[in-house]
């Protein structure tokens, strides 16, 4: 068998308790000086959980040279040897020759600069340059050296100097001062970590060392559930809709008929809007009934209002001449994927006109919904083919379109987007129309964040409802705010199959807002 060489072999904890056996205390930085620091301490760490030894850190910055600074240490600093050329040339040198003496360049410029200012050298009276002393000391080589070999300076303000120089620069060095522990020994005890049946059946518990509690460990990652920053601010805008009075209309429904996506709002049976390049068909089946009750309760006479319909956009009545075309009850029946959630404000809006408040007239009402919305759109950065639509109605007798900017200045307020600026603009169910715009400092312009108007009377008289009964409108994206208020500029980020989870993990409940 081979004699037990002096190093022990094994892990780098056996070598420590070998170590610590003929010296301790002892640094590790001269006991294990090629092993990096997180290593020993791993060692440590290990042989400190069981007591077997007890260790400091010892923080220290070594200086070291840079290249520039071993050139110093080993040929001496430029104005020296710019010094050393001049002195054995008693007639002087030319700035050519100093160079061709030197051999570098950059040596004679930085070197014969600094020459002068220490008062070395000086010119001749035919320009060119000569020693201006028997001798000189040179500081900054003495400096690299004292450096070199003790990888330290004496003098804080000068090592800052000279790393300022570029000649040194300094390095963390962590090492640790180790010292036998309490249960110091030559080799690491088995631990239990658990009570086994085993151990208690043979009786090895007895005399087992159990490993201790690390009460310190963090516990492993928890993955929890976490919500969509759109359903965080979805849930932002109900609470505000509701202190406000709003009640929410049901929209659990992404298939509508025509009729309520768009005739009931007015909107001619040729408008773009609804073409297959904008809006998605339902193929099978192809068209609803006719509108109808869907509770036993609701009396209203659909009939009726599908033929007032019918008549103000064909004929035009209550005043309005009309589109005049003729109108198809056939298109009204399509089915499509609801283009907006006004499909339901409009049947709502039907429903409350068939309403009797204490003075017999419909009530006021203020009604809101946050669902899906559905555009055959090109898919882009900020569009998607489904998005989710915020929109809002009040109806009330002898609104205006003042009342309209004042509502939402508060409504917008609430959500801390200030400084309102309307744009006329059209809907073939509002008017006027006017399109909502705010200043996002952020983006430093003006970005538009919402649709709104008063509803035609084309629309509310078809259904019923009182001359003098106005009904603001409006609607925004609830994508447009959460991108804002989250710094994401790619929709597709935010909504649709390349949502990466981590985002919603990571999203924060409470932002610090910008906007
Ligand atoms: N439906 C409109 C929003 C709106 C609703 C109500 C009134 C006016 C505008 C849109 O899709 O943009």
């Amino acid at each position: 068998m081979a004699a037990p060489t002096e190093t022990p072999a094994g892990d780098l904890a056996t070598q420590v308790l070998h170590a610590l056996d003929k010296n301790s205390p002892l640094l590790s930085s001269e006991a294990f000086p090629a092993i990096p620091s997180t290593e020993v301490k791993g060692a440590l760490d290990r042989l400190a959980s069981r007591d077997m030894v007890k260790y400091e850190t010892i923080d220290r910055e070594e200086a070291i040279l840079e290249p520039e600074g071993e050139q110093i240490a080993a040929n001496g600093s430029h104005e020296a040897r710019v010094f050393e050329a001049l002195r054995s040339a008693v007639e002087g040198l030319t700035i050519q020759e100093l160079e061709k003496t030197i051999g570098d360049k950059n040596v004679v410029k930085i070197g014969q600069g600094r020459a002068f200012r220490e008062k070395w050298i000086s010119k001749t009276q035919d320009g060119k340059f000569k020693a201006a002393k028997e001798s000189i000391k040179d500081v900054t080589k003495e400096q690299m050296q004292t450096i070199q070999s003790t990888k330290s300076y004496p003098d804080a303000k000068m090592l800052a100097d000279l790393k300022k120089r570029k000649l040194v620069r300094t390095q963390k060095i962590i090492s640790f001062k180790v010292q036998k522990g309490d249960k110091f020994a030559l080799k690491i005890p088995e631990v239990a970590t658990d009570l086994t049946a085993d151990m208690i059946a043979s009786g090895s518990w007895k005399t087992a060392t159990f490993k201790g509690y690390n009460f310190k460990a963090l516990g492993a990652d928890q993955q929890s559930g976490a919500l969509h920053p759109l359903n965080k601010v979805r849930s932002e805008l109900r609470q505000i809709f509701f202190e406000m009075g709003f009640q929410e209309m049901a929209t659990d429904k992404f298939v509508e008929s025509g009729f309520w996506n768009f005739d009931s709002l007015f909107v001619p049976q040729q408008h773009p809007a609804r073409d297959m390049q904008d809006t998605f068909y339902v193929s099978d089946p192809k068209l609803a009934d006719m509108p109808r009750a869907e509770d036993p309760s609701d009396k209203a006479d659909y009939q009726a209002y599908w033929d007032n319909v019918k008549a103000v956009h064909q004929d035009g009545k209550y005043g309005s001449i009309g589109y005049r075309y003729p109108w198809s009850g056939e298109e009204s029946k399509k089915l499509v994927l609801r283009t907006h959630t006004t499909a339901i404000s409009a049947n709502m809006l039907y429903k409350l006109a068939q309403q009797k408040g204490p003075d017999g007239r419909p009530p006021p009402a203020r009604y809101f919904s946050i669902d899906r919305v559905f555009r055959n759109e090109t898919v882009d950065a900020t569009h998607l083919a489904e998005f989710h639509q915020v929109e809002g109605v009040i109806a009330d007798y002898d609104l205006t379109l003042g009342g309209l900017m004042e509502f939402m200045d508060i409504f917008f307020g609430k959500m801390g987007i200030t400084d309102l600026k309307y744009k006329c603009a059209y809907n073939p169910y509002t008017e006027p129309s006017m399109e909502i715009f705010s200043y996002h400092k952020g983006l430093g312009k003006l970005v538009e964040i919402g649709n709104s108007g008063m509803f035609r009377a084309e629309m509310l008289e078809s259904m019923g409802l009182p001359k003098d009964m106005r009904v603001f409108g409006w609607g925004l994206s609830l994508e447009r705010p959460t991108m804002i208020k989250y710094g994401i500029s790619n929709i597709r980020e935010l909504l649709g199959h390349k949502v990466d989870l981590n985002f919603m993990r990571n999203s924060p409940a409470v932002r610090l807002d910008k906007a």
